[in-house]
């Protein structure tokens, strides 16, 4: 395995270690789905760990293993070295706030009763300084400042996974999860939202672990990448090795099954031949302001 030095987290705390491992991890669903298999890896302190894979090799349920939301069959899972797989949900407070996951379905994690300032400052709870922390939030993920009133039905698909971005930031965590977070939006729009996913892993120092089936999208935004298959991670590595050298026959065929994305992995640079580097392009997010 390979890490990063965390000098980008500068009150790291306790020692250098990996923030969030797991050891022989297995999850087997009722009815007998073999989810997980011996599954173990490491998320280095602010690192970009990429987590690739077709669909249904298992890269949601292991999100769901690393941020405590399911528990495994067998296995452990740390968050800085301290177990979290089998922890009752009172107990688990700490990592509520420490560690958010930005999912792929924005309305689906969006109350659309709530207006978007409530939906933001949710993880929050009380605080007085609500209003000013609601307003840097929207500042920072590019929405207007009267987009707090609105309701999210108002929002096209890009800012309502801006809206989405803001309330994981709201508790100030470490580590962001995002799960297939662009994959419903259309490229010119990916393109921007993985520019601000850029740009907030940077100003906060935060570990990514970004999860997507699409291996152009993981390359441009991760230093390290583990390749998931039936439940297994059969390749694990920097990313640039990974998708270089593959050593592992099933990513040699993920590469080849995606021949656009192949072009481009190994396109040089401003060439416009696939989505990935379409999605290089400089453009404008078409979407209305908020009303109102
Ligand atoms: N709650 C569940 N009950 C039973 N089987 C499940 C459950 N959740 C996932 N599975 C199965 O476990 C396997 C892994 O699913 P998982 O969603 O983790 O994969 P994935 O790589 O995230 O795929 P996708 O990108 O399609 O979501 C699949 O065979 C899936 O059908």
């Amino acid at each position: 395995m390979t890490s990063k030095p965390d000098s980008a987290a500068p009150d790291a705390a306790p020692g250098s270690g990996p923030i969030v491992s797991v050891r022989d991890l297995e999850r087997t669903y009722r009815g007998g789905v073999h989810a997980l298999r011996g599954v173990s890896l490491d998320v280095p302190r602010g690192g970009r760990f990429g987590i690739v894979g077709e669909s249904g090799s298992g890269k949601s349920t292991l999100v769901r293993l690393l941020a405590a939301l399911d528990r495994p069959t067998a296995g452990t899972v740390t968050f800085e070295g301290q177990r979290i797989d089998h922890r009752r949900e009172s107990d688990l407070g700490f990592l509520r706030r420490r560690l958010q996951i930005v999912f792929q379905d924005p309305m689906g994690s969006l109350d659309p009763r709530m207006r978007v300032r409530d939906i933001i400052s949710e993880p929050l709870g009380r605080t007085r300084d609500r209003d000013e922390r609601v307003a840097e939030l929207l500042d920072a993920v590019g929405l207007p400042s009267d987009a707090g009133a609105q309701y999210p039905h108002r929002f096209s698909g890009g800012q309502r996974q801006r809206i989405s971005i803001a309330r994981a930031l709201a508790p100030r965590p470490e580590v962001l999860i995002a799960d297939e977070a662009v994959s419903a939006l259309d490229v010119l729009v990916r393109k921007q939202i993985l520019d601000l996913l850029t740009r907030l892993v940077d100003e906060y120092a935060l570990t990514l672990v970004f999860v997507s089936h699409d291996l152009g999208v993981v390359r441009k935004m991760c230093d390290e990448v583990a390749v998931m298959r039936r439940g297994e991670v059969v390749e694990h590595g920097p990313v640039d090795e990974v998708y270089d050298a593959p050593r592992h026959d099933y990513t040699r065929e993920l590469i080849a099954a995606a021949p656009t994305l192949h072009g481009a992995l190994r396109a040089p640079a401003g060439s416009a031949t696939s989505e990935a580097s379409a999605a290089g392009a400089e453009s404008s997010e078409p979407e209305p302001p908020p009303e109102g």
